[in-house]
């Protein structure tokens, strides 16, 4: 099968360089680490809106309890089978009907009590994603609507979609019917997780074959897995660079600590440069800085209209 993806065209201001992390087997080494922080076109911040380093689980904080809290919830109640049974019924998208921008709105309601980083509500975090990426990279207008829509998933929040509970929607993703890697935040809790006692699903390989692809993998169900079917399922003439981010962007296992190599083919590590870029305006655009909604609509708008149809089926 050939992939057609975007070439990723390394903007003059912008010394990230991701061609060496492609086809690595090892963890990402602390040199690697510089270079995803070393940005000329965008400025990564020290610390978050509450003046601590992104992304410290463990440092005292006020998110820290629940955030914590959360993760337990979510690593005891992730299994392979629930995972299956949740896509099953979810990509069916006969749930209900609307476009891009009315899910959007939708999301002004909610907070996500799995981010230590962040306490807006989510449409914020869209616009000021989307916002950064669009400044940086301003020909790729793929990419800003992929970081608008990225965390659209969030919907099943929503009383909409049956309410479903924070655990099942957000955090990070890992992948379920094999073992747990230590580098998945709040690993401890997978203790108390039913797979981890079941010899089919807590090896390394467990149901998998040696760099199978992500795409054969079940993830833990989330918004990140719903939005991917959404998209795919509405027929998006988005790039697969754009699904692949959709789909992968919460596995930092895998995207940030290296994790889970042996499931991932040639392919996997082609789109993993996007994610890389991606995750850099995903996770370090998080601030109280709101963005003017009624200013930016009218360019968002034209691309939903480019790369979507008017309505969706959710
Ligand atoms: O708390 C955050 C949040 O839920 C994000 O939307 C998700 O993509 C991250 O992986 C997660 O850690
Ligand atoms: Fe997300
Ligand atoms: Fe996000």
């Amino acid at each position: 099968m050939t992939v057609i993806v975007p070439e990723l065209v390394v903007v003059e201001n912008n010394n990230l360089d991701h061609k060496e992390e492609i086809n690595k087997e090892e963890e990402v080494t602390k040199e690697e680490q510089q270079d995803l922080k070393r940005d000329g076109g965008f400025e990564v911040p020290e610390s978050n809106a509450f003046g601590h380093s992104f992304r410290d689980y463990e440092k005292e904080s006020e998110r820290k309890e629940s955030v914590e809290e959360f993760y337990r919830t979510n690593h005891i109640n992730q299994t392979y089978e629930f995972a299956i049974k949740k896509k099953e019924y979810y990509e069916k998208l006969d749930k209900t009907e609307m476009s891009i921008w009315e899910c959007c709105e939708l999301l002004n309601e909610f907070v996500d009590e799995s981010d230590p980083d962040l306490d807006e509500p989510q449409i914020e975090h869209l616009l000021q994603t989307a916002e950064a990426i669009r400044r940086d990279y301003p020909n790729e207008d793929w990419l800003h609507l992929t970081a608008l829509i990225h965390d659209l998933g969030k919907v099943l929040l929503h009383p909409a979609f049956g309410h479903q509970p924070q655990w099942s929607v957000v955090g990070d993703t890992f992948p379920l019917g094999c073992a747990f890697d230590e580098n998945i935040v709040h690993h401890q809790y997978f203790k108390e997780n039913p797979d981890n006692d079941n010899p089919l699903y807590n090896t390394k390989l467990g149901v998998y074959t040696e760099n199978c692809g992500l795409d054969k993998v079940t993830m833990s169900w989330g918004h990140d897995e719903y939005m991917y079917l959404v998209s795919k399922g509405n027929n998006t003439t988005l790039p697969p660079a754009a699904l692949f981010i959709i789909r992968f962007h919460s596995f930092y296992a895998m995207h940030r600590s290296g994790a889970y190599r042996h499931l991932m083919n040639d392919e996997d590590h082609e789109m993993l440069k996007w994610l890389h870029v991606f995750n850099k305006y995903d996770l370090y655009s998080k601030s109280k800085v709101r963005v003017n909604q009624e200013e930016v609509k009218p360019y968002y708008l034209s691309l939903i209209e480019k790369y979507f149809p008017a309505k969706l089926k959710w």
